[in-house]
């Protein structure tokens, strides 16, 4: 008998097995491999389950509730160096947007900032600020937090390492809480739109203004966030620098170099005038450079940041009279003086609108009026109609700031005034670009050294003619450069 005949004959016979009589061997195999993978499909069936449940409880865990954010979570600890040894990191990728996101208790970061708000919606988040915020405590060991490096020029030196963004700092609550001296009266500077301003000092001794704003407020969230992603990475000499923010639960703060010398609306109208009035040389100093912000902001980096609000309160003043563009990157309602006619029509604000608002500035330095006079006689309340008015009818030189001592030169003041009247131009396409602007400033700025240091030699004079221009209606005039005459001092 072959092998494969014998086999077959044993798988054929019948056999009686647990009651079941009469079944062949076979049969019996496959009974039992059957039982067999049935058994295993149900122990797989019940550990999935298991780890269903498992990961049920653990998503009570808060960063689930970040939206859009996929379950992709991979624990990080930080490093040795890390000043926080408690932190753990997480890092989430968030698959719709392709943007990656870390979070730990009471700290945000992200590597697109287009993530920050999601943020706020955490509740751990707003556990862990509530916990150190403010009145209460926790405030003493925040010291611990910093290495408490040397002064050095950057004032990020000696920050916590773990809070380095790719432009600056960020900063916790009780960072600026110690910055401020939790956020005293004394140190407030003043109030904006969007909240209050405080003066403040990091254990590194770098001074800062730290901008606290308004949390009950949906819009001021959405200015933090335009705000932080506008001037993030923006640097210019003539910009004031932000150095970080904080953002903890529903607290949001803007934290900005400190620049020492109030800001042009107070030298002008305000507080500031009790030390003196502002040159014509350092007014000009002041609006070229704020022109040079200006022009960097809309031409020199992509994508463009047009400022929506240029007012003489937004343009803070160093110890050397060099404007500090502030605000820049905010969103928010123009004030009346200020608003250029196309926005007040359309509602659009592009750099052309800036162009204007820079224009109606100008003319506040030169005369040292406020944009819109209620005060004054009814055809003086507005200053750029006034303005046209006075240069329509010859008059141009009486506009100068009473108080402006000495007096500028003819070829300062027209160049200033034709500079102010192409900014202020109804027609935005008119108008000049910000690097023209700044360039016509500059040469002024340049004269006016010329004409001091030489005061015997002649000088370019520039002469004003005006002509009357249906564009500018009715009380407007075009202003012309003139070929230059000679004149004698
Ligand atoms: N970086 C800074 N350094 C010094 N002072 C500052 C700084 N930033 C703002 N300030 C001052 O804080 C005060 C409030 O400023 P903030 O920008 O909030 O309001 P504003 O410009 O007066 O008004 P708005 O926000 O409506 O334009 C102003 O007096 C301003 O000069």
């Amino acid at each position: 008998m072959s092998p494969e005949s014998s086999l077959n004959a044993e798988m054929s016979k019948k056999i009686s097995f647990f009651g079941l009589k009469g079944l062949k061997l076979w049969v019996w195999v496959c009974l039992v491999v059957g039982v067999f993978i049935v058994m295993i499909l149900c122990i797989l069936s019940l550990w999935i389950t298991f780890r269903r449940k498992s990961r049920r409880s653990s998503s009570k865990f808060p960063f689930n509730q970040i939206p859009h954010v996929s379950k992709d979570i991979r624990v990080d600890r930080a490093g040795v160096q890390n000043p926080h040894p408690e932190s753990l990191y997480i890092e989430m990728n968030d698959k719709s947007t392709g943007k990656t996101m870390m979070s730990h208790l009471g700290r945000t970061k992200s590597s697109d900032n287009d993530t920050l708000s999601q943020c706020s919606s955490v509740n751990h988040h707003e556990r862990a600020c509530s916990s150190h915020s403010g009145e209460e405590g926790g405030f003493g060991s925040a010291g611990r937090l910093y290495g408490g490096g040397p002064v050095t020029a950057s004032p990020l030196v000696g920050l916590p390492e773990i809070s380095h963004l790719g432009w600056g700092h960020w900063f916790t609550l009780r960072d600026l809480e110690l910055a401020t001296n939790r956020f005293a009266a004394v140190n407030v500077l003043g109030e904006g739109g969007y909240g209050v301003v405080y003066r403040g000092k990091l254990v590194n001794g770098t001074e800062v203004a730290v901008k606290k704003l308004l949390n009950n407020l949906g819009q001021a969230e959405k200015e933090f966030r335009v705000e932080v992603e506008a001037i993030g990475h923006v640097r210019h000499k003539n910009l004031v620098r932000l150095l970080g923010y904080c953002i903890e639960g529903v607290h949001r703060m803007l934290v900005y170099e400190y620049v020492n010398s109030g800001n042009l609306e107070q030298w002008l109208h305000g507080a500031m005038r009790q030390h003196g009035n502002l040159t014509w040389e350092a007014r000009i100093k002041i609006i070229t450079g704020t022109a040079q912000a200006l022009a960097y902001l809309h031409e020199a980096i992509e994508p463009k940041v047009v400022h929506r609000d240029i007012r003489a309160s937004n343009i803070l003043i160093d110890d050397e009279f060099n404007a500090k563009l502030s605000d820049f990157g905010v969103s928010q309602a123009l004030g009346l003086g200020y608003v250029a006619p196309e926005y007040a029509n359309t509602g659009l604000l592009n750099e052309k609108s800036d162009i204007y608002s820079f224009g109606v500035l100008l003319l506040e330095a030169v005369t040292g009026r406020d944009p819109v006079d209620y005060g004054r006689p009814a055809n003086e309340v507005n200053l750029v109609e006034w303005l046209k008015m006075m240069v329509g009818t010859r008059r141009a030189e009486e506009v100068v700031d009473p108080k402006l001592e000495p007096r500028p030169s003819k070829s300062a003041l027209k160049r200033a005034l034709l500079v102010s009247l192409r900014c202020v131009d109804p027609e935005a396409e008119k108008r000049p670009r910000m690097s023209q602007i700044a360039r016509m400033l500059e040469s002024d700025e340049h004269t006016f050294h010329k004409e001091r240091r030489n005061r015997k030699s002649r000088t370019a004079s520039m002469e004003i003619v005006e002509t009357k221009d249906e564009s500018l209606g009715p009380s407007g005039a075009e202003t012309h450069i003139t070929k230059p005459e000679k004149t004698h001092e």
